[in-house]
């Protein structure tokens, strides 16, 4: 795969051409993403779920995610790597560009931070110093304490207005890339359209500019057995991981997953 930068998801949104993104923690998936041609490798912070059993991904240290950042780096083929920026390393604008640092210096393309509108100073910081950001909007996790449970957000009418005037402060800002979860399809289909940096979804329906899942929900596998309806098994049917990998880079591009189903209404 050519490296996949910036340019290549404006391109794909331009083109109308879906994006693909799983998340990733180490080199020999990286490798495999890769080789079925997944564009975007995300260090999510779903690893201190996934990896480490916590049930919140609040543990989550920076250390952690920097050795999983490089981890991915060594097995990377040409995949645009992105880190999420860990809970509380972003508690101040110092903090925020000190860590970025570390992350993009461990092999991360891009940082994503979990937020709204409040996050433009940051992202507008990061940007004059070569970071690219990725806004991460709707359900943000590392908010599940204010949230009250991972919940759809932006059902009520003046929540989704304030969630299409966010996005548009943050790609002002200077946002390289928007992420939606759990918003319902119609509210992220309209985000989608109202900017021009790529629009990223995981429960956000069809309409966004791509799709992305925590890998080993789209392997089949679970700590728990209870699954967001947002999942897709992509190993049933398939077999090889391999073959999984590369089910979900097809059906993201032929729009069949997301389907109906893994998607919320307002
Ligand atoms: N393995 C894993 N997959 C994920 O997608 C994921 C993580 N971990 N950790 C961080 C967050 C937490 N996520 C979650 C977890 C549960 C639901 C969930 O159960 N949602 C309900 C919707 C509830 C409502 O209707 O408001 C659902 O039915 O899917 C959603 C997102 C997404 N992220
Ligand atoms: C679910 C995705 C978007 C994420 O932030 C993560 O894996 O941490
Ligand atoms: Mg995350």
């Amino acid at each position: 795969m050519p490296d996949v930068t910036l340019t290549t998801l404006r391109a794909l949104k331009q083109k109308g051409e879906k994006i693909t993104m799983l998340t990733c923690y180490d080199a020999t998936f990286a490798s495999a993403c890769c080789e079925a041609g997944v564009e975007v490798l995300l260090i999510g912070d779903s690893l201190g779920m996934v990896l480490q059993g916590h049930d919140s991904t609040l543990p989550v240290s920076m250390a952690d995610t920097a050795y999983h950042t490089a981890s991915v780096k060594r097995g990377n083929a040409g995949a645009l790597i992105v880190a999420d920026l860990p809970f509380m390393a972003n508690a101040t604008l110092d903090q925020t560009l000190h860590n970025s640092g570390l992350l993009m210096q461990a092999g991360a393309h891009m940082i994503k931070v979990e937020g709204a509108a409040w996050l433009a100073e940051s992202i507008t910081r990061l940007a004059e110093r070569g970071v690219p950001v990725c806004a991460h909007m709707g359900l943000t996790p590392q908010a599940v304490n204010i949230l009250g449970g991972y919940k759809v957000q932006g059902r009520e009418q003046a929540q989704a207005r304030q969630m299409v005037a966010d996005a548009i402060a943050l790609e002002q800002a200077g946002a390289a890339m928007l992420l939606l979860e759990c918003v319902p399809s119609d509210l992220a289909g309209e985000i989608s359209r109202a900017v021009k940096v790529p629009v990223i979804g995981i429960g956000a329906g069809s309409q966004t500019d791509g799709q992305v899942l925590v890998l080993h929900d789209m392997l089949g596998l679970s700590l728990s057995g209870r699954v967001p309806k947002f999942v897709k098994n992509f190993m049933a049917g398939q077999a090889s991981i391999q073959d999984a990998l590369a089910a979900y880079v097809n059906e993201v591009k032929a729009v069949t997953f997301p389907a109906a189903e893994h998607g919320f209404s307002a």
